[in-house]
């Protein structure tokens, strides 16, 4: 499978942070959720992906390109969202429509007429008396509407309400389904991501905890409940996690089948998406 981005000891620093020689992949065909405690460097990521910033370590390839070359061919092939909108507040949609075809070679007026009429966006206010909810589909349908084969977002469903969201979240799926189309996605909505990601790359702190596919993470994670005892027979490389309580140990392991199939009392439970996250950045062992 060939990789739509690649980024291979990305290092950025900033005072009192540094992102810290991270490395993934978005596979051509693939969703990826880029997740992470306020801080941790998703938004940074993206923006060096998109050379809105400079990294003074690491190589991105877009396309199996380092973003240095051609950067002008490639930007028409990645549709974006931020979490604010970028378009001038005075302008109306047609206005909008009519400033993208501008910078676009591909754009599409119809896809774009055809997302305002399913988003429900009103003709006649402008963009800055839009809510923001608006504002975020108005961006959404940009990025949709130029035959982009990359999507990257940042933030991009904050701030819509479930039903709108469940929308979206669908058109994303859609977009993937031919193989070559692909998404990068940074969000904290983590259910999001449990619906449409494949790949999940936490960052935690400027660094990688993991980047790997979201049902390997699902069927190798487990959280066991067990006493004390229990919990020193655990194999140590297996413990990603570890929260003490009054009941016992609640220990995150990356061994679930292989436990399962040994006879034991303790229970071991299933461990979500945010679950895995909690227990590597604030279980005691980390
Ligand atoms: N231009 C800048 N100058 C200095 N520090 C910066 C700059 N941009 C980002 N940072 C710092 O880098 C760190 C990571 O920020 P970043 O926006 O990448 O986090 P994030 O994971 O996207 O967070 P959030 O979920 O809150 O959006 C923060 O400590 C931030 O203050």
């Amino acid at each position: 499978m060939k990789n739509a981005i690649e980024v291979r000891n990305l290092t950025k620093h900033y005072k009192n942070f540094s992102l810290d020689h991270i490395s993934f992949d978005v596979p051509s065909g693939s969703i990826v959720g880029l997740v992470g405690e306020n801080g941790a460097g998703k938004s940074t990521t993206l923006k060096a992906i998109l050379n809105l910033i400079y990294p003074e370590e690491g190589t991105i390839k877009i396309f199996g390109k380092e973003n240095t070359e051609d950067s002008l061919t490639r930007n028409q092939e990645i549709g974006v969202v931020f979490d604010e909108c970028m378009f001038p507040g005075d302008m109306k949609l047609e206005q909008v429509g009519k400033m993208l075809s501008c910078i676009y070679a591909n754009w599409d007026q119809r896809a774009f007429d055809m997302y305002q009429q399913k988003f429900r966006l009103p003709l006649d206010k402008c963009i800055k008396d839009f809510s923001r909810g608006m504002k975020m589909k108005t961006s959404i349908a940009g990025a949709l509407s130029h035959n982009a084969k990359l999507l990257i977002l940042d933030e991009a469903t904050s701030g819509l309400d479930p039903m709108v969201r469940d929308e979206i979240l669908d058109i994303f799926l859609d977009f993937i389904q031919d193989e070559e189309h692909s998404v990068l996605v940074s969000t904290h909505i983590i259910s999001d991501l449990e619906k449409i990601a494949d790949y999940i790359t936490f960052i935690h702190d400027g660094k990688i905890h993991f980047s790997e596919s979201k049902d390997e993470l699902i069927y190798k994670y487990g959280i066991v409940r067990c006493n004390e005892k229990e919990y020193k027979n655990l194999e140590d490389k297996h413990i990603a996690g570890v929260k003490r309580n009054s009941f016992g140990y609640e220990v995150l392991v990356d061994n679930k089948p292989e436990l399962e199939k040994r006879a034991h009392s303790f229970v071991i439970d299933k461990a979500g998406i945010e679950d895995i996250m909690l227990f590597m950045t604030k279980g005691e062992l980390q």
